[in-house]
Formats: structure tokens, C-alpha cells, sequence
């Protein structure tokens, strides 16, 4: 039986307690001072929302609604059909069905079927506290659910991080690696799909709210629809390389990953969308020509460098990957120390933050708030470069270091 995990991420018991509390009121203050004239996140005395505006009956049907469409869409048998996953602690490989691009297209079939009829899809402004105190509601629930039913799984079920004993950090590690019901897997399911489409159809929402006031959809909505449409697209058309992520092959499915799912995901990184409803701007062409190509340079970088890790950790025999350098370790496994690889440590971190400051851009420079985006992922990514160091040394040791001295930079070249 293998030694119970430190209590040493996330600030450790204090964060792993102070953080439920605070993330979710952050998501419902973010949303009132994006509403708010004003929109200053540092405004004082705050903005808070009069209780009534918090609750509507709506919200929790059109939250258990959409998270049973998307469950009906997971199941339904279409796209290619289950594919292995990582190799797992008993030396076992779970399946998953890789359809999520589906589910998006299916999703975005109904979208306009129900504007065809006159469905007010702009109402979901009006809704936003509401449901995004439901979420909040429902990732309590959903990790509250996952913390009991963790204790009858088997011991090599249980993720290394989330098992320590203590039971407000396994609740908010997460005690299991891959909790499921049948086949149906909870992690994979909310990773992908109801937070993930459900960001761009309230983006969408958005954008169909500044129809409703001004009669047309600005260049700058347009711009924040597309680049964020084209993110969701992506990562569920590369389905398949989120099984070879961090929160897949290492994390538990505790509250931190369930409410980041299906509570932060969908209502904070829609904050640019809301804002521009609230605050419209204009945008010249030259401007919006300099954001849609560093959206493009950073959605590239973004993209080659995770598919070639991807390819790479697949199949390194693989035409496309076969003639990079490499250095052996004692697993087995080898690093990639040229190609994008070799450029930085996580050039796929890189990329993914030049993306989050094009996303920002077309709100202008009169608010910090649609800046909010850039300056939490800049601290997830270094947070989680550091947690990925930790890993990687522990896994790879010798091999690591001399990867480092190969590859100095960790996410930006010549800087950091
Ligand atoms: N939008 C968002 O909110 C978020 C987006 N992301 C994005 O998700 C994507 C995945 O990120 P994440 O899971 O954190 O990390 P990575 O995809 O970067 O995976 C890290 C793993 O890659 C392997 N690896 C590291 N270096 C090398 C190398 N030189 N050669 C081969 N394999 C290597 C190691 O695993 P092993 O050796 O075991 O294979 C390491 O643990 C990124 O693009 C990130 O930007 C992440 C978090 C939030
Ligand atoms: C503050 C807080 C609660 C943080 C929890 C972190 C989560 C929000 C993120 C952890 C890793 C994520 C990934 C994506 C979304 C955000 C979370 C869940 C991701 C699905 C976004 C789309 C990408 O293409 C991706 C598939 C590579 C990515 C995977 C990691």
C-alpha cells in the first residue's frame, strides 16, 4: 500500500478550504461589475446584486437540462468509436468515445433551429447570476457525490494527489483518477463538454443581447464569438490529445477540477463577451487586423506544439516526429528536446497566452476586467508549470535536469 500524498498543493489544507469559498464568489462578482456602468474591479464600496437577481426557476432547468443533452450527446454512438487512453496504475487502459466535435455541431444545430423559432437566446444575459449560482450549486453537489463514492474504489483507482487523508483536501483534490458510472466517465464528460460548449453559447448569447440593443453584432463580439468559437472547436476536434493532459493522467476529480468544469470555465471566460454588451467599442481595421494575427500566431504555436507532444507520446515512430532529438530516460519514455520542444519547456503555455491576450484586446483599454482572462491564465500556467516541473523531476530525474539544461526557458524564450 503505497504511502498517503503531502498535503502540499494548492496552499495545502488552508487553500484547499479558503478557495471554495472564494472562487465561486468571484465568479458572481466578476459577472455583477462586468454589468455594472462603471465596470471597475476595484471599486469600492464592491458591487453586489440584490438577492432577487441571483435566483430565477429557470436556471436550474436550463442547467440539468443542458448537462443531460450533453450527456444524451456523449452517448449517442457516433465519431470514432472508443479509444484507449494512458496506461494506468494496474497497467489497465480505459476507453472513451471521441465525439465532442459532434456534440458541438449537434449543439450548434438546436442554436439555430431555436432562433428560427424567435427563442430570445439574448435573455441569457439576464440569466447569467442565476445560473451561474446553479453551477456553483451543482459542482458542490457533483463533488460531494464524487468524495463518498471514491471509498469503494479499488486502491489503484484513486489519484496520488487527492488521497491524503484529510478530508477538505481529498474533497478538493479529488479522491479518484477516473470516476464512472458504467462506461460514462464523469472527468473526460466535464472536461470537454458542459462547460466547454456551454462558454460559446453563452457567447453566443452575448452576441444575440447587443443585436437586441443595437441591431447589429460588433466587430469587436464578432472577433471575442470567433476567436473563442475557434478554441472550443479546436479542443474538441483534438478530443483525443486531451486524454495525454495533466487533469486526465494525473489529477483526482475533486471540486477544484469539477467547479473550474462546469462553474469557472463557462462564466468567467465569457466575461468578454458580457462586458461588450455592457461596453460597447469600436474597433479600426488596422486594430482588428494586428488582434485576428496574434490570435493566429498564437493559436499556431498552440496547436503544432500540442499535437507534436501528442504525436510524439502516441507514437514516436510516427513520420512527423521521428526525426526530432530526443534524451532517453530511465522509464522508458524519451523527452523531445528539438522542434517546438525544444524552443521552451511548454511552448503549448505559450501559445495558449498569446491567445488570451487577443481574446482581451477588442475590449480596449479602459477596464482591467476583460484583462481579468489574461492575468489569472498567466498565474494558472505558471502555477501549473511549476506542478508539472515537480512531476516531471520526480518521474524523470537525471533525464529531467539534463532536459532543462537543453531547453533553459520555461514558458516565454529569453524571459521566463
Ligand atoms: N484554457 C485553459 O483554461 C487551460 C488550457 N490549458 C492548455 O492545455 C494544454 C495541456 O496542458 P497541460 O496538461 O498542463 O500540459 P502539457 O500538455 O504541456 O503536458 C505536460 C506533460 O507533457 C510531457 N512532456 C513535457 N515535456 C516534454 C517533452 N520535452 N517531450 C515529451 N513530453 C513532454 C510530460 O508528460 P509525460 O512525459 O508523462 O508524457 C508532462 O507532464 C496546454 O496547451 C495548455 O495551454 C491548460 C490549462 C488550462
Ligand atoms: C481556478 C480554477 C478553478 C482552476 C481550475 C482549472 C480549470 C479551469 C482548467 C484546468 C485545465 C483545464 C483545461 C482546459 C479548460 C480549463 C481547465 C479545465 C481545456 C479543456 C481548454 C481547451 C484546451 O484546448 C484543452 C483541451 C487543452 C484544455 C485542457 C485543460
Amino acid at each position: 500500500v503505497a504511502p498517503p500524498a503531502f498535503k502540499d498543493e494548492f496552499g495545502g489544507t488552508l487553500g484547499a478550504t479558503c478557495i471554495p469559498v472564494f472562487l465561486p464568489l468571484t465568479v458572481l462578482y466578476l459577472l455583477c461589475v462586468c454589468r455594472s456602468p462603471v465596470a471597475s474591479v476595484i471599486q469600492w464600496p464592491p458591487v453586489l446584486p440584490p438577492t432577487a437577481q441571483l435566483w430565477d426557476p429557470l436556471a436550474p432547468v436550463l442547467i440539468l437540462g443542458w448537462m443531460a443533452l450533453q450527456s444524451f450527446f456523449y452517448l449517442l454512438p457516433m465519431g470514432k468509436v472508443r479509444r484507449a487512453g494512458m496506461v494506468l496504475k494496474d497497467g489497465s487502459r480505459l476507453k472513451y468515445p471521441i465525439n465532442g466535435f459532434y456534440a458541438l455541431c449537434i449543439t450548434a444545430v438546436l442554436l439555430t433551429l431555436s432562433l428560427w423559432l424567435g427563442m430570445p437566446l439574448g435573455y441569457l444575459f439576464e440569466l447569467l447570476l442565476p445560473l451561474a449560482v446553479c453551477a456553483i450549486g451543482v459542482s458542490f453537489l457533483l463533488s460531494l457525490y464524487l468524495y463518498i463514492c471514491s471509498f469503494w474504489a479499488p486502491h489503484h483507482a484513486l489519484a496520488q494527489g487527492g488521497n491524503t487523508g484529510n478530508p477538505l483536501y481529498d474533497f478538493f483534490m479529488g479522491r479518484e483518477l477516473n470516476p464512472r458510472i458504467g462506461s460514462f466517465d464523469l472527468k473526460y464528460f466535464c472536461e470537454l463538454r458542459p462547460g466547454l460548449i456551454g462558454w460559446v453559447v453563452i457567447n453566443f448569447g452575448m452576441l444575440m443581447k447587443e443585436v437586441e440593443l443595437r441591431d447589429s453584432a460588433s466587430l469587436a463580439m464578432i472577433l471575442v464569438n470567433g476567436f473563442q468559437l475557434l478554441y472550443v472547436a479546436d479542443a474538441l476536434w483534438n478530443e483525443e490529445a486531451v486524454l495525454t493532459t495533466m487533469d486526465i493522467v494525473h489529477d483526482g476529480f475533486g471540486f477544484m477540477l469539477v467547479f473550474g468544469d462546469l462553474a469557472w470555465v463557462p462564466f468567467t471566460y465569457s466575461l468578454q463577451a458580457a462586458f461588450l454588451v455592457v461596453h460597447p467599442q469600436s474597433l479600426s481595421p488596422l486594430g482588428a487586423t494586428a488582434i485576428v494575427t496574434l490570435n493566429g500566431a498564437g493559436y499556431y504555436i498552440f496547436r503544432k506544439s500540442n499535437s507534436q507532444k501528442n504525436q510524439f507520446r502516441r507514437d514516436p515512430t510516427h513520420p512527423s516526429v521521428a526525426n526530432l532529438e530526443t534524451i532517453a530516460t530511465a522509464t522508458g519514455k524519451r523527452l523531445l528536446v528539438s522542434g517546438w520542444w525544444g524552443l521552451v519547456r511548454h511552448p503549448n503555455y505559450l501559445g495558449d497566452l498569446l491567445m488570451a491576450l487577443a481574446w482581451s484586446l477588442p475590449c480596449g483599454f479602459n477596464h482591467l476586467l476583460p484583462y481579468f482572462y489574461v492575468v489569472y491564465f498567466t498565474v494558472l500556467l505558471i502555477h501549473r508549470e511549476a506542478r508539472d516541473e515537480r512531476h516531471c523531476r520526480a518521474k524523470y530525474g537525471l533525464a529531467w535536469d539534463s532536459y532543462c539544461r537543453h531547453v533553459p526557458y520555461r514558458i516565454f524564450p529569453y524571459i521566463y
